[in-house]
């Protein structure tokens, strides 16, 4: 099996790696970071091996995954420029850092593909979105991509013009549901619940949800009639939602991460 490089090893690329054990086999997967100490440890904790440098990862790995923050990338790329080839499949899991821009960091015969994956990676639990130049993959390749990705949970492929609205519903979206969780328990808190109990039943209930909303393939909206008794609890909650612009607070939110994307 062909090894797969992960060059920065901090929330996203520690996801990733533990997502792909459920797979691949240790001796399959290398890192790189900047923090030695943090190399030492995950080495020591998950047995995989690290190289010293970006350069010497690249030349080892077949598919190598770019796992820093965008303002990094300069400097990664320019570490691995001159030692990748046409048969590296490099993955950026960068928001807003274009195809173009990175073959024109890389060289334009170097093969490129864009992933937005998300935390819950770690779990096996992730909502990945994927685009590629399809006539550069070959099946094999395809497979691979399709292979790291499904590892980590879901993936999509998408148009690259669409990779910004994945960062606004997936890739960042762990951080506003988390928020919504933390809320509601706090709702729960104040009329008593202890703590423990109301992040419990507040976790459940998103990811019971979430679960109705992929395995019955219902509406979101239907599904939230169901669970509105007329002149009920719910409905009363739901009012007060849409007053307080539950729902406008949200797409606003896809708006500032969308812009930031563009920005990056
Ligand atoms: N966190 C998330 O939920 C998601 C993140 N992403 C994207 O993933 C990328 C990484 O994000 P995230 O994991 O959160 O960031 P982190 O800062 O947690 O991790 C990046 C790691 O790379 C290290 N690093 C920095 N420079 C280099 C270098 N030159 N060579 C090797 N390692 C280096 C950092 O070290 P140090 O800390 O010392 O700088 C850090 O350990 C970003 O582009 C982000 O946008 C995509 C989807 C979701
Ligand atoms: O906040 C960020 O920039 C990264 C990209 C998606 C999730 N985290």
């Amino acid at each position: 099996m062909a090894k797969i490089g992960i060059i920065g090893i901090g929330n996203m690329g520690l996801a990733i790696v533990k997502g792909l054990l459920g797979t691949y086999s240790r001796k399959d997967i290398l890192f790189t970071d900047v923090n030695k100490e943090r190399c030492e440890e995950i080495t020591k904790e998950l047995g995989i091996e690290h190289v010293d440098n970006n350069g010497h990862l690249a030349a080892s790995a077949q598919y190598i995954v770019l796992a820093v923050k965008p303002q990094y990338f300069p400097a990664v790329l320019s570490d691995i420029r001159n030692t990748v080839t046409e048969k590296n499949v490099i993955i950026s899991i960068a928001p807003g850092i274009t195809t173009t821009q990175l073959k024109e960091k890389l060289g334009d015969e170097k093969r490129v593909v864009r992933a937005m994956p998300n935390t819950p990676a770690l779990l096996g639990e992730g909502m990945t979105g994927v685009c590629y130049e399809e006539k550069a993959f070959s099946a094999e390749e395809k497979q691979a991509i399709a292979d790291i990705f499904g590892s980590l949970g879901k993936m999509r492929l998408v148009e690259e013009r669409l990779m910004n609205a994945v960062v606004c519903v997936s890739g960042s979206s762990p951080a506003y549901v988390y928020m919504f969780i933390e809320a509601l328990a706090d709702s729960a808190v104040k009329y008593g619940l202890p703590r423990e109990a109301a992040y419990e039943m507040a976790a459940q209930s998103v990811l019971g949800s979430a679960k109705m909303v992929l395995e019955t393939g219902e509406h979101p909206g239907a599904l939230k009639d169901k669970v509105c008794s007329p002149g009920g609890t719910t409905i009363a909650a739901v009012s007060a939602l849409e007053e307080a612009g539950f729902r406008n607070a949200v797409i606003k939110a896809a708006d500032a991460c969308y812009k930031k994307c563009t920005e990056l």
